[in-house]
């Protein structure tokens, strides 16, 4: 049975400015590159070398010396791929490619009407309250956006995929910018199109990625949302989310997935210390008075021990009760233990449904000093040092970026030059490898290595160890 049509909208091949016009682009604005056609060599009429090319614009009729041979004017002549309209599962309509595209190619404009980020924060929010799930609006710019829910060219069509086989490029098009697909890699006749929508969609409903990557996000827009890495490291999941203040004005609500997905997997690997008790099995649960991580098993025991996943495992089924207490702020603190995570309540998410998430405070000192070995300190320190740097790099470029957002008065890092998005992206991917590094090494040389009793572990002058004292 044929699936009934997408609903209607109306179908432009450029586009519509609503709140300005189109602008005119000025004799001395205009760029002329140096091609020359020669019909012995085709390639010369602007090809890859040209210098339009080069700086992604276009060139301008009766300015190029190449004349109606120019190759360099695809948004303008509406150079397409030829696509094929398909109804996925799942994902609504897609748009799959109707004949065989080369890497780089252009597929196709964006068109949509502009208008300015204010309409388009506007017009977003009418839509969700209209109940619309797909969402067709993008960046153009700091200022303003496309919007192809209504107008619109086929690009409309093109679904999200965490791996996808296209990707979006802005041009310079007679003075506009405008908002091209363009194939990422050689795509076979008959394979969906798609691109990453992280960093151009001006997002809707929160909606579930079904794209089947590997690596997928897990949401639409996620990334640009805030970021969030699901770790699993033996059977333990450690979520790491980046402060949302950090590049918001306002609190940018995070997707805690955890919450999402109530799976046997306990949340979380750090617990709190607490007083010598029974475990389930009848096995004494010692209170060192310092931090420990998921394990309420003696580590001690037998002065060195194997810890496989099992013991894992079981460690961390006799944590689920330090876990509880962690999530009842209101419990009264014993301040002999050491606090070893921090567990602070999320925004509510848009749409009303509340979520939980955890901020790790890692006490890095307490975990080294129970360590015996200098090696294993050693890395862990190393690790916080990388951490810190990172941190402070996005400290730093936070102090960069907080003049676009107030300027703009907008509550994402969208709003801010791509270079610096960029450098910010960047900075944002160190800061997680650098919290991963930290939380691997730590997992990894306390599943591995023997701990030391409290007596020994107590900072002094003689073990060399009193400098962690000052530690961050
Ligand atoms: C620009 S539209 C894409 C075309 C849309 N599928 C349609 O039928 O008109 C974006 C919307 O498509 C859906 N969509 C796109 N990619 C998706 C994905 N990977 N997983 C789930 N839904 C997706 C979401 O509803 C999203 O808001």
């Amino acid at each position: 049975m044929e699936p009934p049509p997408p609903p209607p909208y109306i179908h432009i091949e450029t586009n519509d400015f609503l709140h300005r016009r189109h602008k005119r682009q000025k004799e001395e604005d205009i760029a002329v590159c140096e091609c020359q056609y020669n019909l012995l060599d085709p390639d010369s009429a602007c090809g890859d070398r040209c210098l339009n090319v080069l700086t992604s614009t276009e060139c301008t009729p009766g300015y190029c010396l190449c004349g109606v041979y120019c190759k360099n004017q695809r948004f303008q002549k509406s150079q397409y791929a030829a696509t094929r309209l398909v109804k996925t599962e799942g994902r609504g309509w897609g748009l799959l490619a109707d004949e065989n595209i080369m890497a780089g190619q252009f597929v196709m404009e964006y068109c949509g009407e502009v208008i300015s980020w204010k309409e388009a924060k506007r017009r977003s929010q009418a839509y969700e309250n209209q109940g619309l799930t797909d969402a067709y609006i993008i960046y153009l710019n700091a200022d303003e956006s496309i919007d192809a829910t209504k107008k619109g060219s086929l690009a409309r069509f093109i679904n999200h995929s965490c791996q996808p086989n296209c990707e979006t490029r802005k041009w310079n098009v007679l003075g506009e910018v405008r908002v091209g697909i363009f194939a990422k890699q050689d795509i076979p006749i008959g394979t969906e199109l798609s691109y990453d929508y992280n960093f151009e969609w001006f997002g809707g409903a929160m909606v579930r990625c079904l794209c089947g990557a590997g690596s997928c996000s897990g949401f639409l827009g996620a990334k640009s949302r805030g970021f969030q890495i699901h770790i699993t490291v033996m059977s333990c999941i450690i979520i790491i989310e980046e402060d949302p203040s950090w590049f918001s004005v306002e609190n940018v609500p995070l997707y805690d997935s955890a919450d999402d997905e109530p799976t046997s997997i306990p949340k979380d690997i750090l617990i709190k210390d607490e007083p010598n008790t029974q475990d389930g099995n009848n096995n004494t649960i010692q209170n060192t008075g310092i931090p420990i991580i998921a394990s309420s098993i003696d580590f001690t025991q037998n002065g060195s021990i194997e810890y496989g996943a099992q013991c894992a495992e079981d460690a961390l089924q006799n944590s689920t009760r330090g876990v509880a207490n962690l999530q009842n702020q209101s419990a009264p603190r014993d301040n002999n233990h050491t606090e070893l995570v921090a567990v602070k309540r999320r925004p509510t998410l848009r749409g009303g449904k509340a979520k939980r998430g955890m901020r790790k405070q890692l006490n890095v000192v307490g975990i080294c000093d129970r360590l015996a070995s200098e090696v294993a300190r050693e890395e862990i320190l190393y690790c916080e040092e990388m951490k810190n740097e990172a941190a402070a790099e996005i400290d730093s470029l936070y102090d960069e970026i907080r003049p676009a957002i107030e300027e703009h008065e907008r509550d994402s890092q969208d709003s801010v030059a791509t270079s610096l998005a960029e450098k910010w992206i960047e900075a944002s991917c160190c800061k997680y490898k650098a919290d991963f590094d930290l939380y691997a090494s730590i997992i990894k040389n306390l599943a591995s290595t023997p701990l030391r009793s409290k007596e020994d572990a107590a900072p002094t002058e003689q073990n060399g160890l009193m400098y962690l004292e000052n530690g961050p």
